[in-house]
């Protein structure tokens, strides 16, 4: 039997400011607006899940509400390091790359490593000098730094200096665990998508800047696999967000898979046992968006609030709160 095909997307999870839901929620309508017709052509068409994710992931890219590409978290250097990974279902092919600067669509560089090079992951200079052989502009110093993001940093900067906890950065740290109630800003947060193309293919694409005030040279969790992303047409695709440092040694992604596999769990139970078992275990929070290999969708966090849309029959799907689901027409 056909399975029906979903694009499934996060802009990230954490101590999302109501300021800031508006702008999450329209530009995850139009990441999936966008790139919704390599997953669904409108000419009948066969789609493309990998084509699918890696357009919905660019649009977050370029999209300041959304801490990937133009709008990424700032290092403690004031510099946007980001990183990004990409991976198909059918033969577990994947591309990775981090410690990347000035480039507008570190995604499409982690596809160029998976399919124009016999390695799986690139990193620091050599990851740039890859991507800029392949033709993909270096932009100004700077080009991905805006307001928001220089704002977020400073905040972190002078939590530092009142000797306040700064252990779940910006992007994480949810007011109750905060000793300030109400942080006043907060920079994007990570991006993924997961999508299944009619013939079960399975793929998941995921793109940061990691969190405010890292150290510069640190690597998150989202340009790894089975922690950040993963995917297998056999099981089901993940991409993840929230503490990058929690969730790469939970493995989260590859958590949740386990479950579905081994545990006989629908995509949700798992997505939603292996988020809450991460943070009882290791405090830090996140989230994750799961398809199973028979199409049906898991979407749970532990962090304050995580932003999620998919497209599904002909209608989008979308949240940022617990218990609250929002639905239009495509
Ligand atoms: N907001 C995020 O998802 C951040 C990302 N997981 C990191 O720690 O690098």
């Amino acid at each position: 039997m056909p399975i029906e095909p979903i694009l499934l997307i996060h802009g990230g999870a954490g101590d999302i400011t109501d300021a800031r839901v508006p702008g999450k929620l329209e530009g995850m309508k139009k990441s999936l607006r966008s790139a919704i017709e390599h997953l669904i052509p409108a000419n009948g068409g066969e789609g493309s899940s990998l084509d699918a994710v890696e357009a919905a992931v660019r649009s977050m890219e370029c999209d300041e509400n959304f801490n990937a590409g133009y709008g990424a978290c700032l290092n403690l250097d004031g510099k946007a390091e980001v990183e990004a990974s990409i991976m198909e279902g059918d033969k577990l092919r994947a591309g990775c790359v981090t410690l990347i600067h000035d480039i507008m669509h570190p995604i499409s560089v982690a596809r160029y490593v998976m399919q124009k090079t016999h390695h799986t992951f690139l990193g620091g200079s050599a990851a740039q000098k890859f991507a800029l052989d392949q033709g993909f502009e270096q932009m100004a110093d700077g080009s991905l730094v805006t307001d928001d993001a220089r704002r977020a940093l400073q905040e972190f900067k002078d939590r530092q200096a009142k000797g306040l906890d700064t252990i779940f950065a910006r992007t994480e740290l949810d007011a109750e665990k905060s000793q300030d109630k109400e942080p006043v800003g907060e920079s994007g947060s990570t991006v993924g998508a997961v999508a299944i193309d009619t013939k079960g293919n399975i793929a998941v694409a995921t793109s940061t800047g990691g969190i405010t005030g890292k150290v510069s040279g640190r690597i998150g969790d989202t340009p790894l696999l089975g922690c950040g992303t993963y995917a297998d047409n056999q099981i089901g695709g993940v991409s993840t967000t929230g503490h990058g440092e929690t969730i790469m040694r939970f493995n989260l992604a590859q958590k949740i898979l386990a479950k579905i596999q081994y545990g006989n769990k629908t995509a949700q139970q798992a997505t939603e046992e292996a988020c809450k078992e991460m943070t009882e275990r290791l405090v830090g929070t996140g989230g994750a968006i799961t398809i199973d290999a028979k199409g049906q969708v898991g979407i749970y966090w532990t962090s304050k609030r995580m932003a999620y849309a998919y497209v599904k029959s002909g209608k989008i799907f979308y949240g940022i709160n617990h218990n609250e689901q929002f639905e239009e027409e495509l």
